[in-house]
């Protein structure tokens, strides 16, 4: 077992058609055996890598009232700050703080009736103390996209589908959610759990790592690797859409973060590519000998994979964020489809 994730050029793709067969090869296997691999060349400045970093600490940095001033209690949009220990993965308390950002759209006029999900939708918070994180986030949400799209079409030409099959989920309203995470160091008494073991529920995950270590891949069943931090570079991993599209082709990698050593901190930058809330996944049909290939859907009873977009997303919100759910969902929370 390789004891490093693969890693992937993007700027191969821009190699003549003829040539790409066996980097869209290597793209789909790597996909479907590990489901994590580092992504270089992506084509994202080194500056705007940068500035979204030191931006990162600078929020994180904030005095507490400021931070509490954005607190996700105040948004059924699950948007927002939350302190270490708010969010729970597998019934545990997550030791990081955080700010969540998703795509940036008025509130659906909701009528009686309509699924708890159309909720979702809105506007973010933003902390008036720190004028310049809109733009920024705004401009990093678009430069994600955009690679996050040019993965996908080539995940999709590497299972012989049209390059656009994925864009009608994608749609005209995709899931941009932007997550910008601190885990403090180790302290006594408390749990290591930066972020309990999950899989990400959407298409693609690309995480910016710092330099400190922590984030570790499960491989294979209790085989744990470690993603060290590669200047430039993103981790990648596939979320459960893409595993439900593909028949369990493309694999969703269950992954946790272990606090840093005490008195360090680790700051990462995740964004997720979801498809949009009101679509439904479809199964794609992939030719005979991949179709072969395909592992199934791995069947968690902790974890059931919900094809309607809008309730797979709402049931990970709900899960991981209890206080929100009980303020805006409590009637969803009784009726949740799971
Ligand atoms: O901190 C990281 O790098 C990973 C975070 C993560 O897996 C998540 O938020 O889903
Ligand atoms: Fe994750």
């Amino acid at each position: 077992m390789a004891d490093s994730l693969p890693v992937l050029d993007l700027a191969r793709l821009e190699l003549p058609e003829a040539e790409q067969a066996p980097y869209l090869a290597e793209l789909r296997t790597t996909a479907r055996d590990v489901g994590f691999f580092y992504l270089v060349n992506h084509g994202i400045s080194s500056q705007l890598l940068q500035n979204v970093q030191s931006i990162t600490r600078t929020f994180f940095a904030l005095p507490d009232a400021e931070k509490q001033r954005v607190s996700m209690i105040h948004s059924p949009h699950f948007r927002g700050y939350n302190r270490a220990g708010v969010e729970y993965t597998r019934e545990q308390r997550d030791q990081r703080e955080q700010f969540d950002i998703g795509a940036e759209r008025e509130a659906l006029q909701l009528l009686p009736g309509d699924p708890p999900w159309k909720r979702l939708q809105g506007p973010n918070l933003w902390p008036e103390a720190l004028p310049q994180l809109r733009p920024l986030i705004h401009a990093w949400q678009q430069a994600m996209t955009h690679v996050a799209l040019r993965l996908l079409r080539a995940f999709a030409k590497s299972l012989s589908l049209p390059p656009t099959a994925f864009d009608a989920l994608y749609g005209s309203h995709p899931n941009e959610h932007v997550k910008l995470i601190r885990y403090p160091g180790q302290a006594t008494g408390a749990s290591q759990q930066g972020v309990g073991a999950h899989k990400d529920s959407g298409f693609l995950t690309f995480l910016l790592q710092d330099r400190q270590p922590g984030l570790q891949v499960e491989v294979a069943p209790n085989t744990w690797v470690d993603a060290l931090p590669k200047p430039g570079a993103f981790v990648v991993n596939i979320g459960e859409l893409l595993e439900i599209a593909t028949q369990g082709y493309l694999r969703a990698t269950v992954h946790r973060v272990k606090s840093p050593a005490a008195g360090q901190e680790r700051v990462s930058i995740a964004f997720f590519l979801g498809a949009q809330l009101d679509a439904e996944v479809p199964v794609y049909s992939l030719p005979p000998a991949l179709a072969a290939e395909a592992r199934g859907l791995t069947r968690d009873p902790a974890n059931p994979l919900l094809r309607d977009v809008g309730w797979n997303y709402l049931k990970g919100r709900l899960r991981s964020h209890r206080d929100v759910a009980e303020r805006y969902y409590a009637d969803a929370l009784i009726t949740d489809k799971s």
